[in-house]
């Protein structure tokens, strides 16, 4: 088994991270530009292995769309054939084939898509024989499974020949990737109108424009964690805007409450730590991706807290709520499930001189639990794991150790 090893580093000196673009308003763009007809100017796409994934099979139109392990770019492509009416199988890796679509089929089938499941109902693989025509212009959606069939949806809503009103139903989850979703349609030239759990958007053009992907606030969310966890250090992460379109940017008020105090420069965040205020709870309902950040970070450095809107993290790359209580454990900490889904954690009473990290093929376990190199020596296994959205990981990781090596020769 292959494993990253990290060697114990308390504190470090001011180090520049030169963050990866995000990838999921890379794959929004990726299928506006698709759906333009026109010449739209696109700079910064991400290096992720999701979006690279959304890049080849655009280019090359293969007859099945195997989109691997990228839950975005399996539900956008799905909208895609369907309103460019193609005949495609949608596939991917064996956890993608667990991850539910029926939401995102029974929708595109209630406005007139043909799609067959070649498996399990309700699962990938799908066999999608395009649209004939569009039969409803009203649908309803739940809300609380996956926000990313409704950001599929509103994709496609434009080239619909009646447009289309989806209803919102019951609690709605990730709401700020659908904000997402609307905001950047917005900047491609599309009016839609948003009252209470109703979005209408008729049928109309995008209108190519010139766009910049935004450093991803998901991938940052490990570098402020780093800092929280470390004695002493400072950090500047490069292509962070305070108005960002993405809802991780709650990272922010987050790490002010764990020790970290955040500056807004030209050209980035510098972050610098600070006396720790303390963190309570906190609602993950918006913003699922940085759950497991937050847990490791409370974790190492003592904070005692609660978690609660962690519902979707079972449907993720893998159960990620069994998978945090599996690796917290390696170190002495909990994460214990109490009523009303709340989840309280408890941090490290002792930590090991040494711990391994199991990843269960989670970009997400590999990077959460690298802040840990502050208090312990650390295996992380399946390190390239981390190619889905942050490719350069481990190659930034090690800007930290590198200052360290110019610091201890010097002494
Ligand atoms: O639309 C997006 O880009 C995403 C939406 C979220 O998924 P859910 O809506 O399934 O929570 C998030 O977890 C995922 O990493 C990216
Ligand atoms: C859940 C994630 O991605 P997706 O659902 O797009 O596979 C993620 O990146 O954490």
């Amino acid at each position: 088994m292959i494993a990253q090893y990290l060697q114990q580093i308390s504190s470090f000196q001011s180090t520049i991270i030169p963050l990866p673009s995000s990838k999921s308003e890379s794959n929004r763009v990726l299928i506006i530009d698709a759906l333009t007809a026109g010449e739209n100017s696109i700079t910064n796409l991400a290096e992720a292995r999701d979006t690279q994934t959304m890049i080849r099979l655009l280019k090359q139109n293969p007859a099945i769309f195997d989109v691997l392990d990228a839950g975005t770019t399996m539900r956008f492509l799905t909208a895609y054939a369907v309103v460019t009416n193609q005949h495609k199988v949608m596939t991917g890796t064996p956890r993608m084939c667990e991850r539910p679509i029926g939401i995102l089929v029974d929708a595109l089938r209630h406005i007139g898509a043909e799609i067959h499941y070649m498996n399990k109902e309700g699962f990938p693989p799908l066999a999608i024989h395009g649209m004939p025509e569009q039969v409803n212009d009203q649908v309803t959606i739940r809300g609380d499974v996956s926000s990313q069939y409704i950001s599929a949806m509103l994709m496609i809503a434009p080239l619909l020949p009646k447009g289309l009103e989806i209803t919102l139903e019951g609690k709605v989850g990730s709401r700020t990737y659908i904000e997402m979703t609307l905001q950047l349609m917005k900047q491609f030239g599309i009016n839609y109108t948003w009252e209470d759990n109703k979005i209408k958007i008729p049928n109309q053009s995008y209108q190519p424009t010139a766009f910049s992907v935004e450093s991803d606030w998901s991938g940052a969310s490990y570098w402020f964690s780093l800092l929280a966890c470390a004695d002493k250090g400072e950090l500047f992460l490069e292509g962070l805007k305070e108005n960002s379109l993405q809802g991780d940017s709650a990272i922010v008020d987050i790490m002010d409450r764990l020790g970290v105090k955040s500056e807004f420069k030209a050209g980035g965040v510098k972050l610098t730590k600070q006396k720790v205020k303390g963190l309570a709870s906190w609602d993950f309902t918006h913003c699922p991706d940085l759950a497991q950040t937050v847990a490791v970070t409370c974790a190492i450095i003592g904070q005692k807290t609660t978690l609660t809107g962690l519902e979707s993290l079972r449907i993720k790359e893998t159960d990620r709520i069994y998978a945090l209580q599996q690796e917290l454990a390696s170190f002495n900490a909990e994460l214990v499930e109490g009523e009303n889904e709340a989840f309280t954690l408890i941090p490290s009473v002792q930590m090991p001189h040494e711990v391994r990290i199991h990843t269960y093929d989670d970009h997400r376990m590999a990077m959460a639990f690298m802040p840990l190199m502050t208090k312990t020596n650390v295996f992380i296994e399946d390190p390239e794991v981390v190619n889905k959205s942050y490719p350069s990981f481990w190659k930034h990781v090690a800007l930290i150790d590198a200052r360290r090596k110019t610091q201890d020769t010097r002494l």
